[in-house]
């Protein structure tokens, strides 16, 4: 027997349960009998003083339905979160059937004695008693929502995290399609998504959760509802309800999860994040759509999958979307992959490493025309060779040894631009690039220590200190190097005074 109202006197606390996992009905395994969920009935009184009357310091956030605030229960063994739903004034009973705080209230408290999982805000137990609205005490989640770590903490998540509370949202959504009967929650988004003490992300606020087969009355008679910017396009009509309308809404946390903005986010053109996301993912410029604050992953296939998927739950088209299982598993995958990344991520890693410290010195030039070529002050060789060296983790005989085995490495890093060898003096044509290059003196005179293969100028002070770093655009430059004696200088665009 199931809860059916908190009005009712006899409103049932034991409830059938643990039904969301069809493996456990699995006809292979024997199948234990279900363990019902044990829902507690509370006093007001008690809640009351659990939450010191509702008090300012109990309080913890207020949705569209309510407020919610921290209560301390069973003499501090039980800490629990207790949504306050109050009716509007004018409700009288006849008119709570209406009521679409009364109903979400009631609606949270059906589906949450039913369906418990470890990754959904499950229900603790209700209050049936409250003469000016429903109380429900629910699981208590410490380190607030998804929407707080993503858009108002200083210190944003880094991508191991992003993709493990992606996982843990989907999982959770995934419990909800696979019950029986079939849970849609149709509110899926970042500030209904709740950070438990583990640091586990949690599916919570099941207010406009429906539970039935999509042919059930109760399904085809609820009007649509949703948050805007996450609600599925499609879903204009009863009948279009499907569980793909809330992947389509995980589609779009996805894409905030990924890029750090809002769904809809004035601040950006177009403001919604799928308008504005999609194009940059058709043209494979996954690394376009990355939170700023953190860059793209190290390893490029995790940022690839993930966009992806993204864009596959948010297709127009709701039959095309992926199932939630099928998200579970690609994500399975990205983790797996966030947390075991490939040897050559930690080379990379380290590569970035050494071009953000770069940049902190980068002084702005007011141009982006620039490319790269290094260049060293003069008489800073010896501390440049102990810099570089141990930057790069490797210690290098000589200074020239030194100089090429930068050059060689940086080249390889980032990969763009030819290398050039030291050697006999001429020209030399790198990624286009005339250079003169004198003999003996790139490596060996102080001043300049010549051109490495990409395309920075970077400049020392006399302690061997990277004072700027200037990107060159290489093909407005030309670099000649005046004899033995004197500098290399910018021909065309004197950006940079040496
Ligand atoms: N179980 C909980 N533990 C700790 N804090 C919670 C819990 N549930 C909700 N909160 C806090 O209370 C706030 C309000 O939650 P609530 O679910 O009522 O509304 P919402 O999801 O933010 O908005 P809406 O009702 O419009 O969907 C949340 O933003 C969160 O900060």
């Amino acid at each position: 027997m199931g809860y059916f109202s908190c009005n009712a006197e006899s409103a049932t606390a034991i409830c059938d349960s643990y039904n969301w996992d069809r493996k456990r009905k699995s006809k292979t395994r024997r199948v234990k009998p279900d363990k019902p969920i044990e829902i507690r009935e509370f006093l007001y009184d008690d809640l009351v003083a659990a939450t010191n009357g509702f008090s300012t310091e109990s309080f913890l956030g207020k949705g569209s339905h309510g407020s919610v605030y921290r209560a301390i229960l069973d003499d501090g063994k039980l800490i629990a979160a207790v949504k306050r739903t109050k009716y509007p004034k004018q409700t009288t009973s006849l008119g709570i059937r209406n009521c679409t705080t009364c109903v979400a209230a009631e609606n949270e408290i059906e589906i949450l004695s039913r369906v418990r999982h470890p990754r959904l805000v499950n229900l603790i137990g209700f209050c049936p008693d409250s003469n000016d609205g429903k109380l429900i005490v629910v699981e208590y989640m410490p380190n607030g929502t998804l929407y707080d770590l993503l858009h108002l903490r200083s210190r944003p998540p880094g991508w191991t995290r992003r993709v493990r509370l992606s996982l843990h949202v989907a999982k959770a959504a995934q419990a909800l399609h696979s019950s029986n009967p079939p849970v849609i929650h149709r509110d899926i988004k970042s500030s209904n998504i709740l950070i438990d003490g583990d640091w586990n992300a949690r599916l919570g606020d099941l207010g406009l959760a429906l539970r039935g087969h999509v042919e059930d009355v109760r399904v085809r008679c609820t009007p649509p509802a949703g948050t805007l910017g996450y609600l599925d396009p499609g879903y204009l009509a009863p009948g279009d309800l499907s569980a793909k309308s809330d992947v389509f809404s995980f589609g779009i946390l996805l894409l905030e999860i990924v890029s750090g903005r809002n769904a809809i986010d004035v601040n950006y053109s177009p403001p919604s994040v799928i308008d504005w996301a999609l194009p940059i993912i058709k043209h494979g410029d996954y690394a376009g759509i990355c939170d700023r604050r953190i860059g793209p992953p190290a390893d490029p296939a995790v940022i690839r999958q993930l966009a992806v998927l993204a864009a596959r739950c948010v297709r127009s088209t709701a039959e095309k979307r992926p199932s939630m299982a099928e998200v579970v598993e690609c994500l399975t995958a990205v983790n797996k992959r966030v947390h075991a990344p490939p040897i050559w991520n930690s080379m990379r890693r380290r590569v970035k490493r050494v071009e953000s410290k770069e940049a902190e010195h980068r002084p702005s030039f007011g141009s982006n025309d620039l490319e790269e070529i290094v260049r060293s002050t003069r008489g800073s060789r010896r501390k440049l060779t102990r810099k570089v060296s141990s930057v790069l983790g490797a210690e290098y005989e000589s200074e020239d040894e030194a100089m090429i085995g930068e050059r060689v490495l940086r080249s390889r890093s980032i990969g763009s631009v030819n290398e050039i060898k030291a050697g006999k003096g001429g020209v030399r044509k790198s990624a286009g690039v005339a250079v003169k290059v004198p003999s003996a003196m790139r490596l060996s005179k102080s001043r300049s220590v010549g051109v490495l293969g990409s395309p920075r100028l970077v400049r020392y002070n006399k302690r061997g200190f990277l004072l700027e770093s200037v990107k060159l655009d290489m093909s407005k430059l030309v670099i000649s190097v005046d004899g033995e004696k004197s500098d290399m200088k910018l021909l065309q665009k004197p950006l940079v005074s040496i």
